[in-house]
């Protein structure tokens, strides 16, 4: 068997890392073969409910689970890891945009930048899930230049799988017939769920999911608006933000960086722009993506209607506006 890598879940006492951190240790991530030793971190009032996680951890009794460290010291936390889910940050509550969290959340990510720099692999993989995820990741990113900035990442693939859901139930066929469908820009309510080059397996036949569903009123409508607003729906509804469906879709993200994308397939991650769709270079923003060897590539030359383009400057643009907002906040500091 391999040797075991360190993984770190900050926010390990949270919510999502209930979920989450039982779903890596299965070998759900990074493979039945892949021993793991966790590293959990969380803040000192949590330090107890940790122990509780710990104590859990050890009663399920998991075989690829070699060694759990739990932790407050980012330095400790952070220490020679390979993959890194940065979840640890305020959830939004009722009547709040995720930007709303930046100004309390976009400090964590600064703290942990740095101590990502100083003591984690130089090739860790960092998927930030704490909100304003792009932004954030954004943030993680340029306080630890000496890792690669491709090697930090924002989850959009929870409004990638909305967004899928919403098309496998309209047409009727399994989650695993859709693939295809995309998300732009930012994890917000400006972000654009597309589904213009969506396919759909039907009778054995991958077709267009557009031709197959003839109704481009609700993709262009209800479809966009429902995804827009998932995350507002089920806090309307839990009282509290989504977390079992979160912590499923951070390992879907982790999975497909480490394990690859199958040929023809692609999946939504916020990524550094290079510029590719007209959109601003050096934010974060979500693309299609095609991933080999652990690299990511954004999937060009895909065709963008006029509807779509408006969508896409739409979202760009909050994400400048929160670029700047962050970089006064933490110049203020
Ligand atoms: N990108 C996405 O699709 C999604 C993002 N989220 C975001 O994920 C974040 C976590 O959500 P939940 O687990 O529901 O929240 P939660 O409040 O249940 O847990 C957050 C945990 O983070 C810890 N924490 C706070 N500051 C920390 C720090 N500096 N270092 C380490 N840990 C720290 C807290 O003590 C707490 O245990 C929120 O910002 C939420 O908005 C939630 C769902 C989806
Ligand atoms: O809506 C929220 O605040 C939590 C989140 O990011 C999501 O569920 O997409």
């Amino acid at each position: 068997m391999a040797e075991p890598i360190r993984v770190v879940v900050t926010g390990a006492a949270g919510q999502i890392a209930y979920s989450l951190l039982y779903m890596i240790a299965r070998g759900e991530v990074f493979g039945k073969d892949q021993p793991l030793i966790l590293h959990l971190l969380d803040i000192p009032p949590m330090v107890g409910v940790l122990e509780g996680v710990v104590m859990e951890l050890s009663d399920c009794a998991l075989p690829l689970l070699r060694k759990v460290v739990p932790t407050t010291d980012p330095l400790v936390g952070f220490k020679d890891v390979s993959a890194a889910f940065l979840v640890g940050a305020m959830p939004r509550k009722e009547g709040m945009e995720r930007k709303d969290l930046l100004s309390a959340n976009v400090k964590i990510f600064k703290v942990q930048g740095e101590a990502l720099d100083k003591v984690a692999k130089k090739d860790v993989k960092v998927l930030v899930v704490g909100n304003p995820a792009n932004t954030n990741a954004l943030v993680c990113a340029n306080y630890a230049p000496s890792i690669p900035r491709e090697n930090f990442s924002a989850m959009t693939r929870l409004d990638q799988n909305r967004a899928s859901s919403q098309i496998a139930n309209k047409l009727g066929v399994p989650i695993t017939h859709v693939s295809n469908i995309i998300i732009w820009g930012n994890h917000s309510s400006t972000q654009y769920p597309d589904a213009s080059q969506g396919k759909v397996l039907i009778n054995n036949e991958w077709k267009s999911v557009a031709d197959a569903l003839g109704d481009n009123a609700y993709l262009e409508g209800q479809f966009i608006d429902t995804v827009q607003k998932r995350g507002a729906a089920v806090i309307a509804a839990r009282k509290m933000s989504s977390a079992m469906s979160a912590a499923k879709a951070a390992c879907d993200h982790m999975h497909d960086w480490w394990n690859g994308t199958a040929p023809g397939k692609f999946v939504s991650m916020g990524v550094f722009s290079d510029g590719s769709y007209n959109s601003p270079k050096d934010v974060v923003f979500s693309f299609p993506v095609e991933i080999k060897n652990k690299q990511w590539k954004i999937v060009e030359n895909l065709s963008v209607s006029s509807f779509g383009q408006t969508k896409l400057d739409l979202t760009a643009k909050e994400l400048q506006e929160e670029k700047n907002e962050a970089l006064s906040v933490l110049d203020s500091n």
